[in-house]
């Protein structure tokens, strides 16, 4: 279970997270809506150790922990960003192992042989020498998906995942996810779209903006 207790964030002095609180168990899906600027991605950006909070307290499975540590194999919280933000000058392989090999320290066939079988899970078979400019939307973001699944993450956080999409790859979006519940991965959704948060979630949050 993943708590975030009294969660402060301030920026230039002006609140943004207001001793927020919240609870995501094992295997659940969390959708986190609200109003433009609110702070959503600030939220998941904090959660991912992207940013650091002014005060507050990260707990995985009743541990304390910093996110912005998270670098462990066993405490490694991924996101998938709304821009995917691949490498461009690397192809959809390299991509993917980069990480695993520099910061988990895999050897190079172990991070080959689990970047393959995910490449094959999320549909991109013969992509995997092919660069990012060469792919289409949907399989940028499952290339940016894939990356994230080969840290080995206990939590999965994705911005905006239907919002830089055709609206009829919204479902392959959501087959994932639901695909991805079913191996009890966690997982924490940013999203602007209401349907498409009832029909992932087991618990949906709004975040709402902090009157100053
Ligand atoms: N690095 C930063 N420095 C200063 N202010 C920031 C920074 N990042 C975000 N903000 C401000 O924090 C507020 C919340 O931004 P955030 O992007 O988290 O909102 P959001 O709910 O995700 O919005 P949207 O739905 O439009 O993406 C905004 O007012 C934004 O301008």
């Amino acid at each position: 279970m993943l708590e975030l207790k009294n969660i402060k964030k301030q920026f230039d002095g002006r609140t943004i997270l207001d001793n927020l609180n919240l609870q995501v168990p094992d295997g659940q899906i969390l959708a986190i809506v609200g109003p433009s600027g609110a702070g959503k991605t600030t939220l998941l950006r904090c959660i991912s150790g992207l940013e650091t909070v002014d005060s507050g307290e990260f707990s995985l499975d009743g541990q304390v922990f910093d996110p912005a540590e998270n670098r462990d194999n066993d405490k490694v919280i991924g996101v998938v960003f709304q821009d995917f933000q691949l490498f461009p000058n690397l192809t959809v392989k390299a991509n993917i192992t980069l990480a695993p090999e520099l910061v988990l320290k895999q050897d190079k066939q172990t991070a080959d042989e689990t970047a393959q079988r995910l490449i094959d899970q999320l549909n991109l078979s013969g992509k995997e020498d092919l660069y990012p400019y060469q792919l289409s939307g949907g399989q940028k973001q499952r290339v940016a998906i894939v990356r994230a699944l080969a840290m080995n993450p206990k939590i999965l956080c994705y911005d905006e995942p239907t919002s830089a999409l055709d609206p009829d790859l919204r479902q392959t979006v959501e087959d994932i996810i639901l695909g991805l519940k079913q191996t009890k991965m966690t997982q924490i959704v940013v999203t602007h779209d209401m349907e498409f948060a009832e029909h992932v979630a087991d618990q949906i949050m709004r975040v709402e903006p902090i009157k100053a």
